[in-house]
C-alpha cells in the first residue's frame, strides 16, 4: 500500500535489509531521509533511527521530523547514550580491563614519568597508600563506571573512552553481549545512516552485526566523491560489495543550476552517475585566473571557500586568536577553536562566554537598547550578584555607571589579558568564576603565552564574522547549499595534505585517474604498515638523521619495495616518483628519503584535492567562481585554459 507513496515522496524504496544508496552531491539524500521516515511511520511499530555526522545536520532533520517515534542523533551522542546504562555492570567493566589491558598495564608499569604522575594522583584520588602496588585486576575492581571523556584522550585508570575508544569499545561490546547487540533491532524498524563514507568504520560494523538476520532495516546513504577522511568507511567496503542492495534511484540534482552540474558531470568519476539537472538557465560557473588567490575579495553574500582553518582566521584578521585557541583545542577535539571562536550561542568556553556577554551587553547599551541589556544580564549567571541588584532608581543609575565603565574599556585598544586584569579589579564579576578562567589560563602554559599578547579586536572580529558567516572550510559545508559560492584554490602540505594544483595539472593533462590513484593507496599503506613494526616507529618526513641511519637497511628496503611494487608500475611514476626515486638510490641519505616519503604522500593529496574540488563546486547553488592563481599554473596554461573550458567553466584572466 504504501509503495506507489515512498516512490512518490522520496524518490526511494527499502526492499531490502541492507540498502546502500550511493549518490552524487544534490541529489536529495537528506531530503530523502526526512520524507521516507514520514511515510515509514505510518506502518512502523517500533522507532527510526537516524544518525547524521553533524550537530547542525541533526537539528535540521530535527526540525523537518518533529516525531517522538523517530530518534535523531550524531553518533557520538547516539552510542555515548545507548551504552549508558551499561557502563556500570561489572562484567563491561571487566571486558573494559580485557580490551585496554595494555594500555592500563603500560600506564602501571610507570615506564615514564608521565606514567608516574598518573599513578601517584590515582592512589591520592583514591585513598591508596603510596607504596601499594597496583594491577590491572585492581584498577578494575576500583573503577565506579566507564564513561566517554568527550575528549581525544582516555583515562584508562578512571574507565575514561576518547571519541575513537568509544566507538571501538561499543562496537567490541555488541559484539561479545548479545543481549545488547540485540536491543538495537528490539528498538529500531529502521536504520538510517546519513554521510556514510565519513562514518568511522567501527560503527558500520556495529550496526551491521546488530541487524543482520533481524527485521530492522539498514540504510546507508552517502557519496564516495564526498569522502573527506581517507581512513573511515574504506575496511567496510568488502561488506558493502558483498551483502548490500545499491540503490540508483536518486538520479536529479535539485541544488544546482544547470550549468554547475554539468561541471559536477564532467568531474564525477563514474559517468554512470551522471545527474539531470532540475534548475534550468542561470549563471554559468567562472575560473578566474589571478595573481593571488589570497588578496581576491568578493561581495558579503559570497560564501568563500577555504582549505584551512587558519586561513579563514586570518582573513578576518583574527589570526593570532585562533593560533591561542589552537593550544586549548585541538583538530580532532569535540569541540574544535574553530567551532568555539565562532559558536555565539552554546558556547562551552568559559573564556569566550565572558567575552560574549561583554559584546553584546555594550553594543545593545551603546545603541540605547536597554531591554536587551537587561535581558543579557539577567541571564548571565556569572557577575556579582551584589553589585548588579536592582531594588531602587538608585541601583539603576550605578549600573548605568558599570556598563559605561565596561563599555569605555571594552573599545580601548587592549589585550585580552588587559581586559581580564580590568574585570578582576572592578570586582563587577563573579569573583570565583574569575578565579577559574585564571586558573585555566595558568594550567595550560602554551594557551597563555599565546593570548597574552592578542589583542582584543580579533574576538571581536571573530563575533562579527560569526553573525554574517561569509567564509567557511570545506569541511564545514558538508551537506549544505550556498546561493553563491567562491571557491580559493589553495595547497596544503598537512592535515589536510591537499595538492590541489598537482591535481589540477594532472587533469589538464589529462594524466588525472582516480581510480588507478585509488586502488594503491592501500597497498602504500600495508607497505608503510609492514615496516612500521619493522622499525617500530612511525614513519614519517620528521625522522632524525639519527634514526634513519640506525635503521638504514629497512628503510632502503622500504623505498626499493615501494618503487618495484608499486610505483613503477603507476603512469605517473614519471612525473612524480622517477626523479625522487633515483636520486634516492644514487645517493641514500635522510635528506633524499624524506623527498620519496613526501612524493609518497602527494597520491593521497591528489585525491583529496579532487574530492574537495567536486565539493566545493557542488556547494554552489547559482553563482560558482574558483579562484586559481595563475603563477601555480603558468607552465601549462594553455592545456589547462582548454581543459577547464571543456569542463563547463568561463575562464577569466
Ligand atoms: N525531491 C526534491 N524536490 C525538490 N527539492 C529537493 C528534492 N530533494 C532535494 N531537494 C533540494 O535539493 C537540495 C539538496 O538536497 P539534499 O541536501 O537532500 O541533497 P544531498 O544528496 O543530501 O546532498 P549532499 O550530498 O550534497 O549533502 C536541498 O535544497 C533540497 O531541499
Amino acid at each position: 500500500m504504501y509503495r506507489g507513496g515512498i516512490d512518490l515522496v522520496a524518490g526511494l524504496e527499502i526492499k531490502n535489509s541492507f540498502t546502500l544508496v550511493n549518490a552524487p552531491a544534490g541529489s536529495g539524500k537528506t531530503t530523502a531521509i526526512s520524507k521516507l521516515v514520514k511515510v515509514l511511520l505510518r506502518s512502523s511499530e517500533k522507532k527510526i533511527l537516524c544518525i547524521t555526522f553533524t550537530n547542525r545536520a541533526t537539528e535540521q532533520l530535527r526540525l523537518k521530523i518533529d516525531d517522538e517515534q523517530v530518534e535523531i542523533s550524531t553518533i557520538h551522542s547516539f552510542i555515548s547514550n545507548f551504552m549508558l546504562p551499561f557502563f556500570n555492570k561489572v562484567g563491561i567493566k571487566e571486558y573494559y580491563g580485557e580490551v585496554f589491558a595494555l594500555n592500563i598495564e603500560q600506564i602501571l608499569s610507570g615506564s615514564d614519568p608521565t606514567n608516574l604522575e598518573k599513578i601517584e594522583k590515582f592512589k591520592l584520588r583514591n585513598n591508596i597508600s603510596p607504596d601499594k602496588l597496583l594491577d590491572r585486576e585492581f584498577v578494575i575492581g576500583n573503577m565506579q563506571k566507564i564513561y566517554y571523556s568527550e575528549t581525544q584522550y582516555s583515562s584508562y585508570l578512571y574507565g575514561g573512552l576518547s571519541h575513537d575508544d568509544l566507538l571501538l569499545f561499543s562496537r567490541d561490546v555488541l559484539s561479545k553481549f548479545t543481549k545488547i547487540n540485540n536491543l538495537i533491532s528490539q528498538k529500531y524498524s529502521y536504520v538510517f545512516i546519513d554521510e556514510y563514507q565519513d562514518t568511522n568504520t567501527e560503527i558500520l560494523e556495529l550496526f551491521h552485526k546488530a541487524t543482520q538476520s533481524t527485521k530492522t532495516k539498514l540504510v546507508l546513504l552517502g557519496d564516495e566523491m564526498q569522502q573527506i577522511y581517507a581512513d573511515r568507511g574504506e575496511g567496510f567496503e568488502p561488506v558493502l560489495e558483498e551483502f548490500f542492495e545499491k540503490d540508483r534511484s536518486l538520479k536529479k540534482n535539485w541544488r544546482s543550476n544547470e550549468h554547475i552540474v554539468t561541471i559536477l558531470n564532467n568531474l564525477y568519476f563514474d559517468p554512470s552517475y551522471s545527474q539531470d539537472p532540475q534548475i534550468m538557465g542561470g549563471q554559468k560557473p567562472q575560473l578566474h585566473l589571478v595573481d593571488s588567490v589570497d588578496k581576491v575579495e568578493t561581495e558579503e553574500d559570497v560564501m568563500q571557500l577555504v582549505l584551512y582553518n587558519s586561513d579563514l582566521f586570518d582573513r578576518i584578521g583574527a589570526g593570532n586568536l585562533y593560533r591561542a585557541f589552537l593550544q586549548k583545542y585541538s583538530f580532532n577535539d569535540k569541540h574544535t577553536s574553530k567551532q568555539v571562536l565562532l559558536d555565539l550561542t552554546d558556547n562551552p568556553d568559559e573564556l569566550m562566554k565572558l567575552f560574549i556577554f561583554i559584546m553584546e551587553t555594550t553594543y545593545y547599551y551603546s545603541n540605547k537598547k536597554y531591554g536587551e541589556v537587561l535581558k543579557r544580564i539577567v541571564g548571565f549567571n556569572y557577575l556579582n550578584e551584589q553589585k548588579w541588584r536592582v531594588n531602587k532608581h538608585s541601583d539603576k543609575l550605578r549600573i548605568n555607571m558599570y556598563l559605561q565603565e565596561i563599555n569605555s574599556k571594552f573599545n580601548e585598544d587592549i589585550t585580552i589579558l588587559e581586559l581580564i586584569d580590568f574585570l578582576q579589579r572592578t570586582k563587577l564579576f563573579d569573583a570565583n568564576y574569575l578565579e577559574q578562567i585564571i586558573n585555566n589560563l595558568n594550567e595550560n602554559v602554551n594557551f597563555k603565552e599565546r593570548i597574552a599578547t592578542v589583542k582584543l579586536i580579533e574576538f571581536k572580529r571573530c563575533y562579527n564574522e560569526s553573525k554574517i558567516q561569509t567564509t567557511s572550510t570545506q569541511h564545514a559545508v558538508k551537506g549544505e547549499g550556498h546561493p553563491s559560492i567562491a571557491l580559493k584554490i589553495t595547497d596544503g602540505a598537512h592535515s589536510p595534505n591537499v595538492q590541489m594544483y598537482l591535481f589540477l595539472e594532472l587533469i589538464a593533462k589529462d594524466m588525472f585517474n582516480y581510480t588507478e590513484l585509488k586502488e594503491i593507496v592501500p597497498d602504500i599503506r600495508a607497505l608503510k604498515e609492514n615496516y612500521t613494526k619493522l622499525v617500530g616507529f612511525k614513519i614519517s618526513s620528521s625522522i632524525t638523521k639519527d634514526s634513519y641511519e640506525a635503521n638504514k637497511v629497512n628503510l632502503n628496503n622500504y623505498i626499493i619495495e615501494l618503487d618495484s611494487r608499486i610505483m613503477r608500475h603507476n603512469h605517473l611514476y614519471s612525473i612524480i616518483f622517477q626523479t625522487v626515486f633515483v636520486a634516492y638510490f644514487s645517493s641514500s641519505n635522510v635528506s633524499n628519503f624524506k623527498k620519496c616519503l613526501s612524493a609518497i604522500n602527494k597520491i593521497e593529496g591528489i585525491i583529496l584535492a579532487y574530492k574537495l574540488f567536486y565539493v566545493g563546486c557542488s556547494r554552489a547553488m547559482n553563482k560558482l567562481d574558483v579562484y586559481v592563481s595563475l603563477d601555480k599554473v603558468n607552465n601549462f596554461k594553455t592545456e589547462f585554459v582548454s581543459k577547464m573550458q571543456s569542463i563547463g567553466f568561463d575562464v577569466v584572466v
